[in-house]
């Protein structure tokens, strides 16, 4: 474990944090002040370091003669930066994402965008000893593809052994194979390439519906596991459209912004739930909508709410972002809400709720959750 030490002695700038010096590496001499650093919402203070594998920073603020010792900052998460090539160098930067907060308002504490900081010189590790990004994410992405392979087929199992009967079986897919598939994104590597090696999953998947929904391939069991009325080319609608969603929510949004996790939390946990849950309790049916039900909405509200906002508190566990919880609940049952009164709309027969959910969604999480 690295040990700190502060820098001593630095007359800090206004507002300035002090980035310690530590670790086995030989600190050189500290950095002037650098400006690179970039301001991101939600208290995070990006900043590209050079051979650092860890940081840690106190960030104090000046008022008037006094200094004001913010809580103390915590890394939340080293991004390797990546060479063209993907892998990192010892001598590529990294960029270490840092939270600050402060025992008073965080602005006062956060107005500053100038950082100290100090470089460590690390002796290189030998390559054995390290898994480059590629092969990380290479190693994660069979398994998940791998894992996709085995879940789609298990239902297919379950439903032509009848343990499970075909509406049940569709709806638990599109319930749990979006917020699986989720789950797994923090085992990806932080490299910028690891959002396109993720979403070859989804790919993957969309290919597959393709060559099974147009009949050049023949899958019984897939079919019958993944449409309403057996037809084949029922593929090529709501589950087709599903796994186009969740490659755009990888590929687009990843794990550094909300938004794409809010609509799968939307279109796999709340839509999916809806179904189920209508199904079963929903006698009493929507003023505007006899195919549509109260207990199916509230369900889709109450489903979503929490998936979202679990996911939400998931991925700052992770460091990659982080949220204000009551805040981030009021924006997430916003988008909730809005959700739910468009998949709640008469207009499934034209505009799939695969397309209308997570694009409500994509719309209202831009504006709430900016990046
Ligand atoms: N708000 C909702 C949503 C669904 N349902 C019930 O669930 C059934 C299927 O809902 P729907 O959203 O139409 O699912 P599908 O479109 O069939 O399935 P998918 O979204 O996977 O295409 C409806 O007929 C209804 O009985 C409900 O009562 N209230
Ligand atoms: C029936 C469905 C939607 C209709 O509303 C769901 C279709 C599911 C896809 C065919 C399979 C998607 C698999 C995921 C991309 C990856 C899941 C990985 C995880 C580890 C199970």
């Amino acid at each position: 474990m690295l040990t700190s030490t502060l820098l001593q002695g630095k007359a800090l700038d206004m507002r300035s944090p002090v980035l310690s010096c530590q670790g086995h590496g030989r600190c050189l001499s500290s950095a002037s002040p650098d400006t690179s650093g970039r301001l991101c919402s939600n208290n995070l203070f990006e900043r590209q370091f050079l051979g650092l594998d860890s940081v840690s920073v106190r960030w104090r603020s000046r008022q008037g003669k006094d200094f004001i010792d913010c809580k103390v900052g915590r890394v939340k998460r080293i991004l390797a930066g990546a060479s063209s090539s993907g892998e990192r160098g010892t001598s590529e930067p990294l960029t270490a994402q840092i939270t600050f907060s402060s025992g008073n308002s965080a602005n006062s504490c956060f107005e500053g965008k100038k950082l100290w900081t100090t470089a460590i010189e690390e002796p290189a590790l030998p390559q054995s000893h390290t898994l480059t990004s590629l092969q990380q994410d290479s190693v994660v992405v069979f398994i998940v593809l791998v894992g996709a392979y085995i879940w789609v087929r298990l239902f297919d199992f379950f439903t032509s052994k009848r343990i499970v009967g075909q509406k049940l079986s569709r709806k638990l897919v599109h319930i749990t194979s979006g917020l699986l598939y989720m789950l797994c994104w923090p085992f990806f590597s932080s490299s910028p390439a690891a959002p396109f090696i993720a979403g070859l999953v989804p790919l993957a998947n969309g290919i597959r519906l393709l060559v099974y929904g147009t009949g050049i391939l023949k899958d019984e069991g897939l079919v019958q596991s993944m449409s309403r009325s057996g037809d084949p080319k029922e593929l090529l609608r709501g589950p087709l459209y599903y796994v186009l969603v969740l490659y755009t929510s990888t590929v687009v949004f990843w794990r550094q912004s909300p938004v794409g996790m809010i609509a799968l939390a939307m279109m796999c946990g709340g839509d999916g739930i809806a179904d189920i849950m209508g199904r079963k309790f929903g006698s009493k049916k929507l003023p505007y909508n006899p195919d549509k039900s109260w207990a199916g909405s509230v369900a889709m509200f109450s489903f979503g709410f929490l998936a979202s906002f679990g996911f939400a508190q998931y991925f700052s566990a992770w460091g990659f972002y982080q949220l204000d919880n009551s805040s981030a609940a009021i924006r997430l049952a916003v988008i909730s809400l809005a959700a739910t009164v468009v998949e709640s709309l008469p207009i499934s027969a034209k505009l799939d709720d695969n397309f209308t959910v997570p694009a409500t969604a994509f719309v209202l999480g831009m504006l709430l959750f900016p990046r």
